[in-house]
């Protein structure tokens, strides 16, 4: 946690004041005793009634002035506090943004909600409570204790035997309710994961038939929080009424003594009766400063999960060429050299040995069979990992010497599973190219084959998307991640097998108005149908990771079995349809 305190500085006023006004509210409340057992001692004994409307009064204000003082303190208190919570939220969130894929797998997007959302708003509730009860809890302790003291200090006796008894049971009850705290956590994780899921694969599910299992799945996750949640409240309710019972037996004691030192005229009744209430504080107080030990180290759990997060490195940093000089003035290209790469905790390498180079004007291809380490290659250019051996190079320099930024700005990528975003299919397009016109946007629309069916769209470019882009067809839908990648006009296009969900007359047009587009870019386009790659300029054929093909559609079928093998396989498919 005290490391996530420099989060803390920039609210330091407010938490201070509210330190502050805590502690004149505890003034006030220590007070409050005294004046009752002047009013009992004084007004009543004594039939005093103007006294007791004086002191009455003052009583009133006193109260008055405390609630005041209690409000602009939990006020203050909660401002400090979620502040606080939420600029942990952004750094975390803008770390987590720098992240490479390798760094995702490593903590699981399940646990990085968690930890974003439920961490951080328990470390939020943890703060907030110490800012109220930080200075509460130890002056009502002393401040309660000089006060019963000075009313009698025969009877507090009484507390020298209650307080330890009390301490003792508490902390019992803790030490068996902290451990599953962090239980919970994990439990937590566990129930966004199976949620996660459920929701983004709702379809399938369903599909499947499986909505039971999914059912009873995400039930048995419950299950196991609402076990743990039960065990933490037995504990938690098996305090409270303890804690109630020894109050009730102290309060018994001291009336007990307290009526025979009356007797023998040692104190009078109003002392007595500030003397219990001083008493409850005193109890209170410890009870507010053992729930802050059972809180923090929850929070601390919390904390730990959030630092550990914050404290990871990501393995894919901006390379030291600066920003302005990362665009190279080389023709656009691609080469691989020699290069090498396995998955995190992967036994073999996904591509081995790679060599080649795209051109500028040039479509390259790559086909292969499913794993064979197609996508990979683009996840090296655009560096969501790095080579383990070799070099990947664009427009003659190693990418991992420049800024990841610059990199990137010099890509049009469609990824293999098309992602579009919540807004207007302008503004989905328009991700690609803030500064883009409307007439860009159309532009890149028509190359990629989607301006018909937008125009066929109620709203035309602002008709909205929903959530995952679930109202579009899959086709569309990839048809527009082509059009987001057109109009950033970038000197290389990478396209994962973004013509899959397309008819064979869509992706012909789309493959002839992208030639045009692309003549001076470089292209390297992955699929799995030959006749999307059967005219790009150079063809690689992968398996297993390896390069066993390179050429032109007619060179590779004089030369590679596993092309022939594809091209007859899909010719059959073909003339079987
Ligand atoms: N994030 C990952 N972690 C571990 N292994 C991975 C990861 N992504 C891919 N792999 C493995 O790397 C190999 C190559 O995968 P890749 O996605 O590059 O294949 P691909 O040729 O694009 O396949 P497809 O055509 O099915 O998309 C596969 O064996 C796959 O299991």
């Amino acid at each position: 946690m005290i490391r996530l305190a420099k989060y803390m500085r920039p609210y330091l006023w407010p938490a201070l004041f509210s330190i502050l006004f805590v502690f004149f509210q505890s003034l006030a409340n220590l007070y409050l005793p005294t004046l009752m057992s002047d009013i009992v001692d004084t007004g009543i004994v004594k039939g005093d009634l103007p006294y007791i409307y004086k002191m009455g009064g003052y009583m009133l204000l006193v109260t008055f002035v405390a609630g005041g003082l209690t409000v602009a303190a939990n006020y203050l208190a909660s401002k400090a506090a979620s502040g606080f919570g939420r600029d942990v939220r952004n750094t975390m969130f803008a770390h987590v943004e720098t992240f490479s894929l390798n760094e995702f797998d490593q903590v699981g997007t399940s646990s990085l909600i968690t930890r974003t959302t439920n961490d951080i708003a328990q470390i939020e509730q943890v703060y907030m409570m110490i800012l109220k009860m930080m200075t509460m809890a130890p002056l009502m302790l002393i401040g309660g204790i000089i006060m019963a003291v000075s009313k009698d200090s025969r009877l507090s006796l009484v507390l020298v035997v209650a307080l330890p008894i009390m301490i003792i049971s508490i902390l019992l009850i803790a030490a068996r309710a902290l451990p599953l705290f962090k239980v919970i956590q994990k439990k937590m994780d566990r129930l966004n994961l199976i949620l996660r899921e459920e929701l983004t694969g709702i379809r399938v599910i369903r599909s499947f038939n499986r909505t039971a299992h999914e059912t009873e799945r995400f039930d048995q996750a419950n299950k196991d929080i609402t076990q743990i949640s039960i065990r933490i409240n037995q504990f938690m309710s098996l305090a409270m009424p303890l804690m109630m019972l020894i109050m009730n037996l102290s309060t018994v004691a001291i009336v007990w003594f307290g009526g025979l030192r009356i007797d023998s005229g040692s104190i009078e009744v109003g002392d007595l009766m500030a003397f219990i209430q001083y008493a409850m504080q005193i109890m209170f107080s410890i009870l507010m400063g053992i729930m802050m030990f059972i809180m923090i180290p929850r929070a601390q759990i919390s904390a730990g999960r959030v630092n550990e997060v914050l404290d990871i490195v990501p393995v894919v940093k901006d390379g030291k060429t600066s920003a302005s000089s990362a665009v190279s003035k080389q023709p656009a290209s691609i080469e691989f050299r020699e290069v090498t790469f396995s998955y995190p905790g992967a036994e073999a390498p996904a591509v081995s040995n790679i060599s080649f180079t795209a051109n500028q004007g040039e479509t390259t291809a790559i086909i292969g069979g499913t794993g064979a380490g197609k996508s990979t290659l683009l996840n090296l250019i655009m560096r969501y990992f790095d080579a383990v051996s070799g070099e990947v190079l664009v427009r003659g320099v190693d990418v991992r010497k420049l800024p990841v930024e610059s990199l990137r700005a010099q890509i049009g990528y469609v990824p293999q599973k098309s992602v579009l975003f919540t807004g207007t299919i302008a503004d989905n397009i328009r991700y690609g190219n803030a500064q883009a016109t409307d007439e860009e946007i159309r532009e890149a629309a028509r190359i990629a084959q989607a301006a018909e069916f937008i125009s066929k769209m109620s709203a035309g470019y602002q008709s909205l998307i929903t959530q995952g882009g679930k109202n579009v067809s899959g086709g569309q839908k990839q048809r527009l991640a082509i059009a987001r990648a057109l109009v950033r006009q970038a000197p290389i296009y990478l396209l994962d097998d973004s013509f899959s969900a397309l008819d064979y007359r869509t992706d012909a047009h789309l493959r002839a108005e992208l030639s045009r587009m692309t003549q001076n870019s470089a292209v390297i386009m992955v699929a799995q149908r030959v006749s999307t790659v059967l005219h790009a300029d150079k063809i690689i054929v992968l398996d297993d990771g390896r390069i066993v093909g390179y050429g032109t559609h007619q060179e590779l079928m004089e030369t590679c079995d596993v092309y022939q093998e594809i091209v007859a396989s899909q010719l059959k498919k073909e003339e079987l349809a």
